[in-house]
């Protein structure tokens, strides 16, 4: 037998009842005659059915006198299924909310704004919801409420549209990286890294010694340090003070707050890696941009031609594929491929609540001829674009940044958006942050700025959108042993071994750092990479649900994540 008819043989015998989106992409059994007679019959066999079953939710119902009229879905796709009952066949319990399985016949629609109704012969109530106490009420509900009752809150149709959204950018995301030949791998939660060096982990809590160890232990003859022993006059007796807890790993573990380090341990070994996992960030803030828990689209891969220079001013108008310029070409194409893809599959429902302008803008970003490739500048140029904005804003116009732009500071989410939505009306690559703005991992340029004047620049971008800041960030990783170690140590990161000093360490002049006077601590295997068979290398991080925002037109992620944390929040 052929692979794809043995392959068509598993799908009839293993097979799932059709979806509601299944069944109205279906042609009515009525419409078989445009099948013509080369028609295969896995073509026949997706005909709607003469008799079907639906399983789904009831989302509105209308009693009348004689004929009910009920919209249902099963959550496949926005366009609910228009059900038309006798009056007669319908429970008490038919409410909104309620689950139901319909069986029954699709027709051809007499009714405007359906090509299909689903004419019902039977009903059965298989799960009754009150409609008095059901908090999914059909009015608009606020993004508040729903997050208070954020277990019901898929049922409406704009969460169940980002699901879907989520779903079909993953989907996007898949094929980009399988094209260029990334394989998709999975790492860990927990880790003993601080990813970013920043401190912002969740860090496990130690737990209470085994006590089966504990006993194994007895039989040793040096007496537990947990046991004292009391004496009075009268009695002798022992208690047992409260075992010490212990690091369950035997060292601190936090959870991760980016793949980054264990995906360049895998790209060292099988060259392209990408994953999409979750991060955690125990950050405070409260903006519509941070959650505490969030999902992250990161990826690492061996660039061999980012050996040489890597200060990427010259190469700024023409994008090249070397260093942070090669990066932001795949970032590039990779988003265009997600988006061209998602337009393509007309997945109208879950853009911009309905396609619209946000639609049309996307499509705009993702044209050659309309919009072309994507602006880049360097951070610099975008500190002066922005300082002849503020001085133009202190001569009087209403608004002001709040914070004055200043080379050698951190873009705050004011100045992205600007850059993004006024100044370039667009998505925007800024390349070669200051290295004091950035972490450890990233490539030192061989230059310094213009003359000399600035500061150490690193060979990374962050990519700007309209509507959303910062979406993607990343760099040339720092593949140089020595570069590396000197900023561990620089920022407190790592220390040196008893008996030597850091700043001593730093000032000699010694060419090279010696390794065996440092203590490596939990950065020990990253420094490994670099020693056994380490190569120039890059990659990039991408926050999920801010790609989810930015296609999607949600303003907030809190609502492009299906169960969302932030600091003061995890309902369940
Ligand atoms: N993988 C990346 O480059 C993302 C970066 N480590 C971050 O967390 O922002």
């Amino acid at each position: 037998m052929k692979r794809t008819t043995i392959l068509h043989e598993i799908h009839k015998t293993y097979k799932l009842p059709p979806t509601i989106k299944q069944l109205l992409a279906r042609p009515l059994p009525s419409q078989t005659t445009a099948l013509d007679a080369h028609a295969t019959s896995q073509d026949k066999e997706s005909v709607v059915a003469s008799s079907v079953t639906v399983n789904g939710w009831i989302k509105s119902i209308r009693k009348q006198k004689r004929v009910s009229f009920a919209t249902v879905s099963d959550g496949s796709t926005s366009a609910g299924l228009q059900a038309v009952l006798q009056s007669s066949i319908v429970p008490k319990d038919l409410t909104n909310g309620a689950s139901v399985r319909l069986t029954g016949r699709l027709e051809k629609s007499r009714g405007a704004g359906q090509e299909k109704d689903f004419i019902v012969e039977e009903v059965e109530v298989l799960g009754a919801c009150d409609p008095e106490t059901y908090p999914i009420q059909k009015q608009s509900l606020t993004n508040e409420f729903l997050r208070e009752n954020v277990h019901l809150r898929g049922r409406t149709s704009s969460i169940a549209a980002m699901l879907r959204l989520r779903h079909a950018l993953q989907k996007g995301l898949d094929v980009y990286f399988e094209e260029q030949g990334f394989t998709y791998v999975n790492t860990p939660i927990l880790t003993s890294n601080d990813a970013e060096g920043a401190g912002e982990t969740f860090k496990i809590a130690k737990v209470k010694p085994d006590a089966s160890l504990d006993s194994e232990s007895s039989s040793s003859p040096s007496p537990s340090p947990s046991t004292t022993t009391t004496t009075t006059a009268a009695t002798t007796t022992t208690t047992k003070a409260p075992p010490l807890e212990e690091e369950f790993f035997g060292n601190p573990a936090h959870l991760t707050v980016s793949s980054q380090l264990h995906l360049e341990a895998l790209q060292a070994a099988i060259g392209r890696v990408w994953t999409l996992s979750p991060c955690f960030r125990a950050e405070r803030s409260q903006t519509s941009r941070h959650l505490a828990e969030f999902w992250m689209c990161e990826a690492e891969w061996a660039d061999l031609s980012v050996g040489g220079a890597t200060n990427a001013d010259a190469a700024a108008t023409t994008p090249t594929n070397d260093g942070v310029q090669g990066i932001c070409t795949v970032v590039e194409g990779m988003l265009k491929t997600v988006i061209q893809n998602l337009l393509r599959e007309n997945e109208d429902e879950v853009i911009g609540g309905g396609g619209g302008p946000h639609r049309t803008e996307l499509e705009k970003f993702v044209s050659e001829e309309k919009y072309g490739p994507w602006k880049r500048m360097s951070y610099a140029e975008a500190i002066v674009r922005l300082q002849e904005e503020y001085a133009r804003q202190l001569q009087g116009s209403s608004t002001l940044f709040e914070y004055p732009p200043e080379y050698g500071k951190s873009l705050q989410s004011e100045h992205e958006r600007w850059l993004a939505e006024v100044h370039v009306q667009g998505p925007v690559f800024v390349f070669n942050y200051p290295a004091s703005l950035k972490p450890f991992y990233m490539k030192l340029n061989e230059t310094r700025g213009e003359g000399g004047s600035r500061e150490e620049e690193v060979a990374c971008f962050d990519l700007l959108v309209p509507g959303v800041g910062e979406l993607v960030g990343g760099s040339v990783r720092e593949e140089r042993v020595d570069v590396l170690v000197r900023r561990m140590l620089e920022t407190g990161m790592i220390s040196t071994k008893p008996g030597f000093d850091a700043k001593e360490l730093l000032s000699s002049q010694e060419a090279e750092l010696d390794l065996d006077k440092l203590d490596l601590g939990s950065y020990a295997w990253y420094v490994d990479l670099r020693r056994y068979g380490g190569a120039p290398h890059v990659g990039f991080g991408m926050g999920f649900e801010r790609l989810v925002g930015w296609v999607g037109g949600i303003d907030n992620v809190r609502e492009c994540v299906p169960i969302p944390r932030w600091a003061g929040r995890m309902n369940l």
